[in-house]
């Protein structure tokens, strides 16, 4: 079965995704708030800004208009950054109620509200209503837009507490190259995604300044400690921090100079500042703004997250990387798995 679905956000992953789900045969309709990039995804086919050198599909349609993108869709697919998903889902919402429509809403966020401290389904569930979605879902996992854009091989999972809503999309999504996994763990699935964001960059700052190997392996084994701590804090299943939206999404993410939060690390690790470094990316970072989440998230919990910390002090309070590392490797002895 192939589904009408409309996917919200014209950013590199949104692009990806909508591109995987044309190539499947549905009927995918992209909306973008840019009228030029409408015209350039329609008319020439790439979105050039945001994969270069990329051909998308065809039959995947560009929308400047959300109404007439939702028209006649059963699912939605908002891939907006953090800061976009509040606006992005108002607008969604308020559509649906006036066209009386329900959709089964999914989203492919990566981040926390700053401030709320809420995961994106919450986010969005707050802003569209009960009756105007069936299911909430999201689609996570090791995937980086430009591997996907070159149909490399890819897995993600799709979390939601609707299982039968999950399955939608994972047949909707599955290709040869892009093999879909369906996960109950919605808190778990949304935690490990967002939170390696933070690792990410302090392993492409370890790289920068030359550190080896074991560095970077005791970087992303510890982080996932402390990813797993809160996680487990908000109910995760443990067993999701083992997956692919938790150590997966770790070690593409943690490894990658197609990160655009390893880059951020790297640069600062030359020593940038991160002013600089945000201007000069022209895409989002979406670990800069989760790291002060998570860090304030984690001392309302009492959840012990040394490694988040010392990336916070080095974001937002100008603390010298080697410093950070070398307090890091100073703290008091301890039992790796308490
Ligand atoms: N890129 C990737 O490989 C992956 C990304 N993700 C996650 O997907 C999310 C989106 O990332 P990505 O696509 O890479 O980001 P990009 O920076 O590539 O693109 C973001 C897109 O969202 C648009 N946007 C931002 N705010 C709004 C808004 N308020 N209303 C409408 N559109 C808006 C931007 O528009 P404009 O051009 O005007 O800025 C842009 O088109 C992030 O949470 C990221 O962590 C997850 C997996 C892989
Ligand atoms: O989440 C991603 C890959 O799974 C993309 O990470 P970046 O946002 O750091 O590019």
């Amino acid at each position: 079965m192939t589904e009408k679905i409309a996917v919200l956000g014209a950013g590199s992953w949104g692009t990806a995704l909508a591109n995987v789900l044309a190539e499947n045969g549905n009927d995918v309709r992209l909306w973008s708030h840019k009228p030029a990039q409408v015209a350039e995804i329609n008319e020439k086919h790439t979105n050039e800004h945001y994969l270069p050198a990329a051909k998308l599909n065809e039959n995947l349609v560009a929308y400047a208009d959300m109404g007439e993108a939702i028209k006649d869709v059963e699912m939605v697919l908002s891939v907006v950054p953090t800061k976009g998903v509040r606006e992005v889902g108002k607008q969604l919402g308020a559509l649906l109620k006036a066209n009386n429509q329900k959709v089964i809403l999914g989203h492919a966020t990566k981040g926390i509200e700053p401030g709320t401290y809420k995961r994106v389904s919450e986010m969005l569930a707050e802003e569209v209503a009960p009756a105007n979605r069936s299911a909430l879902a999201v689609l996570s996992g090791p995937s980086h837009a430009e591997d996907v854009i070159k149909h490399d091989l890819t897995t993600v999972t799709i979390a939601s507490d609707d299982i039968k809503a999950a399955e939608r999309f994972q047949a909707a999504f599955s290709t040869e190259n892009f093999r879909v996994y369906t996960n109950d763990d919605v808190i778990g699935t949304e935690m490990g995604g967002a939170l390696k964001n933070i690792i990410a960059i302090g392993a492409g700052a370890l790289v920068a300044l030359g550190y080896g190997d074991n560095a970077k392996a005791a970087l992303l084994t510890r982080g996932l400690a402390e990813i797993s701590r809160l996680g487990l804090a908000f109910g995760a299943n443990p067993l999701t921090f083992i997956g692919l939206s938790g150590v997966g999404d770790l070690i593409v993410t943690g490894t990658s100079a197609n990160s655009r939060n390893w880059r951020a690390g790297y640069q600062l690790g030359q020593g940038k500042s991160l002013k600089q470094v945000e201007e000069d990316m022209g895409m989002v970072i979406e670990g800069v703004s989760t790291t002060k989440a998570a860090k304030e998230l984690a001392e309302q919990r009492h959840v012990e997250m040394p490694i988040t910390d010392a990336i916070y002090q080095v974001l937002y309070e100008d603390k010298d990387i080697n410093q950070a590392i070398k307090d890091l490797m100073k703290r008091p002895a301890a039992n790796e798995t308490n």
